[in-house]
């Protein structure tokens, strides 16, 4: 028999809510946002940081902008409560941030948190035992009341602890943990007595804070949890609602976005999603997708690269590249058809009219990225992606019949090569191709004389080889490819013609790129001059070099 067998499995109970009002909303507002990275997210690390890393940490928290921080579970090792005396005792928490510490509701444990936070300014003294079902059954052993009992009395310890500091100012956050595993009617049931014996007021809000401790649903029935406990718990007015959902299922941040938008009004989570098993909700994901509606996040996250070098460093965890917002690749496209519609959407960006390009949800520079990240050439790529980097980098505007022509070129390279050609391996591609092929005819010097017609007497080289050519014609061009047909004994037609100014200023150049059908054979040619003539003369020269090669007499 497989062990491999989802009927061992129940589904979640979808939650009696049939006029649930969530779906409506609308986050227009961040949530009051609580960083649990020194504390979730350092108890799932291998080696749970130190206390130096812990204040990197905490520092770059502060600098984003976190007003509320769990510093850690202080009563659970050395680290972590010298972690917190250092915090205070080095006085390292700006006026403006809370620090919150978490402990189980047992007494020398509570005694242990409370004295770890002897002198700080203000704090969240973080109570949680379990209600799940599953829990209270097969863990604790304990009815309803008993584990109703737990809570209750470490918040009164809570409480007879911290009223002999009354220097300091405290709140209480209360978490039943499991609180996806919780019947609703006893989740709503144990807060109600938590709030009792606490006594906040709206002015001093009690946090109860609403844990998906495992992610056991689709986040719709997580806002219908959240929803239903909204509208049940008494003294709404002096409660805080907090979430703090886990990735079990990948859908952590979804959740939390659901759950404000059911009507809580605080969220836990950890930069880059660290934290138990699969992680906590990641916070910069949440900020970000609230920035990409424009929403303020009342977080600071310009400095992604900086995030996510604190972040790896402290917590030896690698920041996948396609992590959204941050990961190294979310900004770039390979791929043909992604690359042809950013090059196209960027150049018509209007910043009067807000951000509205394709495949590209926010503007990399907000957070430090460059454009030119975001096309890179592989196998997968077409010409609009070439062009762009040739235009971006080295002010090339090809036009469109020689993006395709280059492109073939490309392509052939990163298909031989199974690899992504870097943006100096298609500028060089495209020298060798165009512009620096030794077997290219080039200009030494030209003389035109202009009346009716032009008259242009050309020297040029090929391959060592030098000669005079004499032609006359409606403008250069014209002369030339007369001169060319008398010595190639062909047919020479200019099919297209393009050319613009490559740099501005005293050193500006011009560009010419050029088509021209050389009997039945089509070549294109591009040249690079100081002298819009001389770079007109030098394109077709480009374009007729390889026939002009096999011409035994012409230019010898
Ligand atoms: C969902 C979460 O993330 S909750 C936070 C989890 N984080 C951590 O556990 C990290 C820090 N924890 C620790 O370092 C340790 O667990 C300590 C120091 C807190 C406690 O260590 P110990 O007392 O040795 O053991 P342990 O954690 O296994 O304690 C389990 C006991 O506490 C009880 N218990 C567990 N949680 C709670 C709670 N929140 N409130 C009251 N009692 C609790 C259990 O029923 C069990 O009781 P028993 O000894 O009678 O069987
Ligand atoms: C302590 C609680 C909030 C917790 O970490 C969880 O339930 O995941």
């Amino acid at each position: 028999m497989s062990r491999y067998d989802h009927t061992k499995y129940r589904p979640f109970p979808p939650v009696q809510l049939k006029d649930r009002q969530w779906p409506d909303q609308v986050i227009n507002k961040a949530p009051i946002w609580c960083s649990v990275d020194l504390r979730d997210g350092n108890q799932a690390l291998v080696d749970p940081m130190t206390v130096e890393q812990k204040k990197r940490l905490f520092q770059l928290l502060v600098k984003i902008g976190f007003k509320q921080i769990e510093v850690g579970f202080p009563a659970a090792s050395q680290p972590d409560f010298d972690f917190v005396r250092a915090l205070i005792e080095e006085n390292m928490i700006p006026d403006d941030v809370t620090v919150q510490v978490l402990t189980q509701a047992r007494e020398h444990l509570i005694d242990r948190t409370i004295e770890a936070l002897q002198g700080v300014r203000k704090a969240i003294v973080h109570v949680y035992n379990s209600t799940s079902t599953v829990q209270r059954e097969q863990v604790f052993r304990m009815s309803r009341e008993e584990i109703i009992e737990i809570a209750v009395s470490g918040v009164r310890m809570v409480k007879e602890r911290v009223a002999k500091h009354p220097a300091t100012d405290w709140r209480l956050e209360y978490s039943p943990e499991s609180f996806t595993g919780t019947e609703l009617d006893f989740a709503v049931e144990i807060c109600d007595a938590v709030v009792k014996e606490w006594q906040p007021t709206p002015e001093k809000k009690i946090i109860l804070n609403l844990p998906a401790t495992v992610e056991m649903s689709t986040p719709n029935v997580f806002a219908d949890q959240i929803e239903w406990f909204c509208r049940h718990i008494a003294q709404r007015d002096c409660i805080e609602i907090s979430l703090h959902t886990h990735n079990d299922r990948g859908c952590a941040v979804a959740a939390a976005e659901l759950g404000i938008m059911a009507g809580a009004d605080r969220v836990e989570g950890t930069l880059m999603g660290n934290g138990e098993r699969t992680g906590n909700m990641d916070v910069i994901t949440m900020a970000m997708n609230l920035y990409s509606q424009g929403v303020d996040p009342e977080l600071y996250l310009a400095d992604a690269q900086e995030i996510v070098e604190v972040v790896e460093a402290c917590t030896q965890i690698p920041v996948n590249p396609r992590h959204p917002w941050v990961g190294e690749l979310v900004y770039t496209a390979f791929s043909g058809s992604h690359q042809d519609a950013i090059k196209k959407s960027l150049s018509q960006q209007k910043p009067e009219q807000g951000w509205n390009v394709a495949y590209l949800p926010i503007d990399p520079q907000d957070l430090g990225r460059t454009y030119e990240a975001v096309i890179r050439i592989n196998s997968q790529s077409g010409k609009g992606g070439v062009a762009y980097v040739l235009e971006a980098d080295y002010g090339l505007k090809l036009p469109r019949w020689l993006q395709v022509e280059f492109a073939r070129v490309v392509q052939a390279r990163t298909e031989a090569e199974a690899r992504e050609l870097k943006r100096q391996e298609i500028w060089d591609a495209f020298d060798q191709t165009y512009l620096s092929n030794p077997m290219l005819a080039e200009l030494v010097s030209y003389k035109l004389e202009r009346s009716d017609r032009d008259y242009l007497t050309a020297v040029i080289r090929q391959q060592g080889r030098s000669g005079e050519l004499q032609g006359e014609g409606k403008g250069a061009l014209h002369a030339l490819t007369e001169a060319l047909k008398q010595v190639l004994d062909q047919e020479i037609q200019i099919t297209e013609y393009s050319e613009h100014a490559l740099s501005t200023g005293s050193d500006a150049k011009a560009v010419t790129y050029i088509q021209l059908k050389v009997g039945e054979q089509v070549c294109c040619g591009v040249a690079i001059s100081e002298d819009t003539v001389a770079a007109n003369l030098n394109a077709v020269l480009a374009a007729v070099s390889p026939t002009l090669a096999t011409v035994e007499t012409q230019a010898a």
